[in-house]
């Protein structure tokens, strides 16, 4: 049975030499146009199976999702940094299940979600304080505040103003990540390569991985250790990890699952959340109508007298639309997370072998003209009214067994974000700099390019509302 469709390969090299550098994506989305909605490349004797529709994902990670949801051997990232010990690493067995049935407990339904509500309205109002001190540090607060509201939730850890040690260290991790999973490493892409002597020539990744390891064994540990010395002060606050540690005699596999459960929301749920919010802010400059239009219908619903919460969102249609339009607008995750098969699959005729991968090229999916008409115009109304295009939710967060845990969360943290922000403030073009371009930056986690903007507050009454006590 052939594999599907794709690029000439060459005698052992295979696809090597096509395989792009960077923004896969794009190269991805060129191979889908000339070869199909399914293609293959192949890259040292591994195939990797590409999708390019939404159908195509559907079919085989989700209805298939039995034999598709083990993740890539990564020699470096995984192996040898320890990756794989975090849930979006770790192989498809009793540990991974473990995990899932631990995040789901945390976020698995919209009426447990609900009791993060009043904690991510008060982490919200505080990145309006910060916002209007230093707007010109944007990045900076939203990442505070998407790291606050996770170690919070995981961690029952309330982040300090300016430096915070955690967040500082996971944010260092999560660097670490994104350039240990990538196949500039070459361990990654032949894992066997891991198991050379540190002294080899060229070997110089073995160093490099030790002291990676290092940090990440700092980011699970010290507010893991934090948590534990809460417990014992009788002084921790409601957490993930007080539920699941307060008086139970836990064995040491139970802990270690616990505790880098714990530490995979963050990896996973920080630099995520923080890509979504700032391309919010972006498509605001670029698309002002559109913000008059939800500042309008805020106005109009909540009032001025108030900041919104969620209280107000089935009140608010179209400024929900709006958060959902920010999640296919920017494609936060561009080819989502490899899946692995465990088993041979034969898919309308194409041979899909036991251990090759399958990546989704979501960008592609969230910008197809077949379902999103006009796809880089910011467009709430696509979300609004009877027939609305596919929402944006079931391809942002991946698929299959392997589908975002933290898409709940996550859904909620742009929601309020977008709300709070347009209730608050007004985002326009920066007197100074030019107009942001549409571009995405490279990586498995994708910002949007670099871009500035004035954020000024509505009103003196906005003013006032941002400066007022932060209620729970
Ligand atoms: C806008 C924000 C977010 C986006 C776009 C996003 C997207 C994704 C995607 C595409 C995947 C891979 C799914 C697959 O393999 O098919 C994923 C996995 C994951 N996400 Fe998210 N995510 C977001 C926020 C969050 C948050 C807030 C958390 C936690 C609090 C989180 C935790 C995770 C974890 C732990 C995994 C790995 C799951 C696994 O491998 O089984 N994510 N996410």
């Amino acid at each position: 049975t052939p594999p599907p469709p794709g690029p000439k390969r060459l005698p052992l090299l295979g696809n090597i030499l096509d395989m792009p550098t960077e923004k896969e994506w794009i190269k991805f989305a060129s191979w889908g146009e000339l070869y199909g909605d399914i293609c293959s490349v192949s890259v040292f004797g591994a195939q990797i199976t590409i999708l390019n529709s939404a159908q195509a994902a559907m079919e085989l990670l989700d209805k298939k999702s039995n034999i598709s949801s083990d993740r890539p051997l990564l020699g470096m990232g995984g192996e040898l940094v320890g990756w794989k010990n975090t849930l979006v690493l770790a192989p498809y067995g009793e540990r991974f299940r473990n995990y899932r049935r631990l995040a789901h407990g945390l976020f698995g339904s919209r009426s447990t979600m609900a009791g993060f509500e009043p904690l991510e309205e008060v982490e919200t109002h505080r990145f309006l304080k910060r916002l209007l001190a230093q707007p010109d540090k944007l990045l900076d607060h939203i990442r505070k505040t998407a790291g606050a509201i996770i170690l919070h939730i995981s961690h029952g850890y309330q982040v300090k103003e300016g430096a915070d040690p955690f967040v500082d260290l996971a944010d260092e991790a999560m660097v670490q990540f994104s350039i240990a999973t990538s196949p500039g490493f070459l361990v990654n892409l032949v894992p066997s390569l891991r198991h050379i002597p540190a002294w080899v020539p060229g070997a110089g990744f073995k160093t490099t991985a030790k002291a990676w390891a290092a940090t990440l064994d700092q980011m699970v540990e010290q507010p893991y250790q934090w948590v534990k010395q809460q417990l014992a002060a009788g002084t921790a606050e409601k957490s993930l990890l007080r539920d699941l540690l307060d008086g139970k005699d836990l064995t040491e596999t139970e802990e270690f699952d616990v505790k880098w459960i714990a530490a995979s929301l963050y990896s996973g749920g920080a630099d995520t959340t923080v890509a979504a919010i700032n391309a919010f802010f972006k498509a605001m400059v670029l698309f002002p109508e559109v913000q008059a239009k939800a500042q309008q219908e805020i106005d109009s619903v909540v009032g001025t007298d108030r900041l919104p919460g969620f209280a107000d969102k089935d009140s608010l249609p179209y400024t929900t639309a709006l958060a959902l339009e920010v999640l296919r607008w920017h494609t936060v995750a561009p080819t989502g997370m490899p899946h692995r098969l465990t088993e041979d699959h034969i898919h309308n005729g194409y041979m899909l072998p036991k251990g090759s991968l399958v990546m989704t090229n979501i960008w592609k999916i969230s910008h197809d003209e077949r379902l999103y008409p006009d796809p880089w115009a910011f467009k709430p109304e696509r979300f609004m009214g009877k027939e609305t295009s596919l929402d944006p939710r079931d391809l942002a967060f991946g698929f299959g067994r392997r589908i975002c845990p933290g898409r709940v969360l996550a859904d909620a943290s742009v929601w309020i974000s977008v709300v709070m922000t347009l209730a608050a403030f007004d985002i326009s073009k920066h007197p100074d700099g030019p107009l942001p371009d549409m571009d995405q930056a490279p990586g498995l986690v994708s910002h949007t390019s670099a871009f500035q903007c004035s954020i000024k507050p509505r009103s003196e009454k906005a003013l006032d509302l941002i400066q007022g006590d932060v209620k729970m």
